[in-house]
């Protein structure tokens, strides 16, 4: 994804593939807090992108804008060309979202919810039957396909989510913190099926607070914060020679903090 802040026009030019995502000038309020600042990017076709910035710095509210989530204030979004807001049943069909914090169905089990993922998708019966048992092996929740989601742990629930997105294979996936809580052979296993995904064409965006895997996961990168693009480039150019957390840090500034806090000392 480059930086296209300055670039008011989304329209490939002519005989470049359109970018899996673009977003222009991107921007939501919710009461006196400014969110999202007008963020405009394009992620290319076949990039793994990760997308950081601290807390609070709007990855979360512009994945969902982006992908039909939660209503702009302003600018739009078109995945492979076709725009998230006018036309949301053709752009839904190309992709596959991960999002923060959104209640799944959870009185279905693991393989009633993957199965509703794929239907609801407009998949024939035949091929969700085939795809499902495949899905949850290949993420660990074979031995678990008859629980309630209900009774899964934070890591699973997080990897049926994702089951939920890829069962439609689509073109694009948009996966916020799609490592938070998952154990270290599962998000192997995850990363596995990502690389795979993405050298045959298909483009992963993930929201991530780990710099190192983000550095070493990721083709491209953008480091969000207070609502605005900082840097946005290929990996290798935005870290210019340092390491990507060195170069958050200097982009995002802040750093450590040793001074205040003395009564957490004098126990
Ligand atoms: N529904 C909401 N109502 C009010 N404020 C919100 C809402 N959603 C997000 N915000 C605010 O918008 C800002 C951006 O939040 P967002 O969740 O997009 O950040 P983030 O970069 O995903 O953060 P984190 O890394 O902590 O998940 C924050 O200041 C947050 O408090």
């Amino acid at each position: 994804m480059t930086d296209a802040s300055s670039d008011p026009a989304s329209v490939p030019s002519p005989g470049q593939p359109a970018p899996a995502l673009s977003i222009r000038g991107l921007a939501k309020r919710f009461g006196g807090k400014i969110a999202v600042d007008g963020i405009s990017l394009d992620v290319p076709a076949g990039s793994f992108y990760g997308m950081v910035g601290p807390n609070g710095a709007g990855k979360t509210t512009t994945l969902s804008m982006a992908t039909g989530l939660l209503r702009p204030d302003f600018g739009t979004a078109l995945v492979h060309g076709t725009d998230v807001w006018s036309e949301p049943l053709e752009a839904k069909k190309l992709m596959g979202v991960l999002p923060d914090g959104v209640r799944l169905f959870d009185r279905l089990t693991g393989e009633q919810l993957v199965s509703y993922a794929g239907l609801l998708r407009g998949m024939d019966r035949g091929t969700v039957r085939s795809r499902v048992p495949e899905l949850l092996a290949a993420l660990d929740l074979g031995a678990d396909a008859g629980t309630l989601v209900v009774d899964y742990s934070a890591g699973m629930t997080k990897k049926i989510a994702l089951a939920s997105a890829l069962i439609h294979a689509p073109r694009l996936l948009v996966l916020d913190e799609p490592f938070e809580s998952v154990d270290p052979v599962s998000a192997t296993n995850i990363r596995g099926i990502l690389d795979s995904y993405v050298a045959s064409g298909g483009t992963v965006i993930v929201s991530s607070h780990v710099m190192d895997l983000v550095q070493r996961m990721c083709s491209h990168v953008a480091v969000v914060a207070a609502g605005r693009v900082l840097a946005a480039g290929p990996v290798d150019e935005v870290r210019n020679g340092s390491t990507l957390e060195d170069r958050f840090v200097d982009l995002v500034g802040g750093g450590r903090r040793t001074e205040g806090l003395e009564w957490l000392r004098t126990f």
